[in-house]
């Protein structure tokens, strides 16, 4: 039997966009099916609201095509105009119309006769949990008010697509937790297809179906949050989700070996630097007994002998920083709940195996291998 796969809401192939000559979107692709929301993470300057300009149709691409339910809207040559695009756009700085009501606020851009301008608006204002200030003005509401009902707004012409740069980074920390559950069960009930360009894991992690990391213009890994956290192609993606510590060693046999025990690095030819990287809470704190620490075992490895440099509390982990013997270097741990060793205290650390990986020393943009 023959598995058909729904044609995309929205379809990226290959666009790029060249700004003074240097590639600031390099060849990017991307499909997103109705009720699904992708989230483009990555630093600032990586080329993320570049993207959605073009998508928009406010800025051109240089080469690539646009595709909405498989219909070409933009091309090199084509170019659907913005405004016919239905795609419904939400920024950080949402400006509502300050002189406008917020029942015409939420209706702007709605079409049809005047009772069913008004059901639409009464309807999304009740989802939003603010029908009651359907006649006041954006002055009288919060910050997080306002939000939702540009949320309304951009959401009331039923878009095909929905388009939102950092539209949650202006809201103060207690307020966007909830902002983000209500706008995300909002767009599913919506089916819109949703794009959302983020600079912070946790909003990506939080909001996505898929998470499509992006770095120097290029979409360096693509797929379910899970996935991206736990198989990420480079340094550089398991940085971002993250503190990193990183080991240094030199191939030898398939193996490379370090205080820590051997990690296995199949296919890397002997005399290759690599790095064997990890993250905080996979490193294992032993107590020191009579100047001896665990038994090596094949899921830990060998441990190695460290010396606590600080140690600081977090609110639901401790933060434990350490100078290794074997180089000098510092490692972080996190534990659960609070645990602060006095500085200067020895204790031994292993690290949890199959939570590290392998890849080879300075290749940001190289694929990266795990060990089995
Ligand atoms: N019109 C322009 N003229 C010159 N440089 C531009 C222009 N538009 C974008 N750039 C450059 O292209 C790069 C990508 O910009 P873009 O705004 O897409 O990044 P971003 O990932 O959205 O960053 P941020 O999160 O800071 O908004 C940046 O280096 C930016 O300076």
């Amino acid at each position: 039997m023959q598995i058909q796969t729904p044609v995309p809401r929205l379809d990226i192939r290959n666009i790029m966009r060249r700004i003074e000559g240097r590639a600031v979107v390099d060849d990017v692709s991307l499909q997103i099916q109705a009720g699904q929301v992708t989230c483009l993470l990555g630093p600032s300057g990586c080329g993320k609201s570049t993207t959605l300009r073009m998508i928009a149709g406010v800025e051109m691409q240089d080469s690539g095509e646009i595709y909405v339910d498989g219909k070409l809207i933009c091309d090199t040559v084509f170019r659907v105009p913005p405004e016919r695009r239905e795609i419904g756009l939400m920024f950080q700085d949402f400006a509502l119309f300050p002189h406008l009501s917020v029942a015409d606020n939420v209706g702007f851009g709605l079409k049809g006769g005047k009772d069913e301008k008004r059901a639409r608006v009464e309807e999304l204002l009740n989802r939003v949990s603010l029908k009651r200030f359907i006649d006041g003005y954006p002055h009288q509401l919060s910050g997080g008010e306002q939000q939702r009902v540009a949320l309304a707004r951009a959401i009331a012409p039923r878009p095909r697509i929905m388009l939102m740069d950092e539209p949650f980074s202006g809201l103060d920390n207690r307020l966007r937790d909830g902002i983000r559950d209500e706008t995300l069960s909002l767009l599913k009930e919506e089916d819109t297809a949703v794009l959302l360009v983020t600079h912070e894991p946790e909003e990506a992690m939080r909001m996505a179906d898929e998470i499509a990391l992006m770095r120097g213009g290029r979409i360096v890994q693509q797929g379910a949050p899970y996935n991206v956290y736990t198989h990420p192609v480079d340094k550089a993606a398991v940085a971002f989700f993250s503190d990193v510590n990183v080991l240094g060693a030199e191939v030898r046999g398939a193996l490379a070996e370090t205080a820590f025990g051997q990690f296995l690095a199949p296919g890397v030819p002997d005399g290759t630097e690599v790095e064997i990287v990890f993250r905080p809470q996979h490193l294992r704190i032993d107590f020191d007994r009579a100047g001896k620490g665990p038994l090596p075992t094949p899921s830990d490895g060998v441990p190695a002998r460290a010396v606590v440099e600080r140690a600081r509390f977090l609110g639901s982990e401790s933060l434990i920083e350490f100078r290794m013997e074997f180089d000098g270097s510092i490692l972080k741990a996190t534990v659960p709940n609070v645990f602060l060793p006095e500085k200067g205290r020895v204790m031994w650390l292993t690290v949890r195996r199959n939570r590290c990986f392998v890849f080879p020393a300075g290749a940001a943009a190289a694929a990266g291998q795990q060990p089995g």
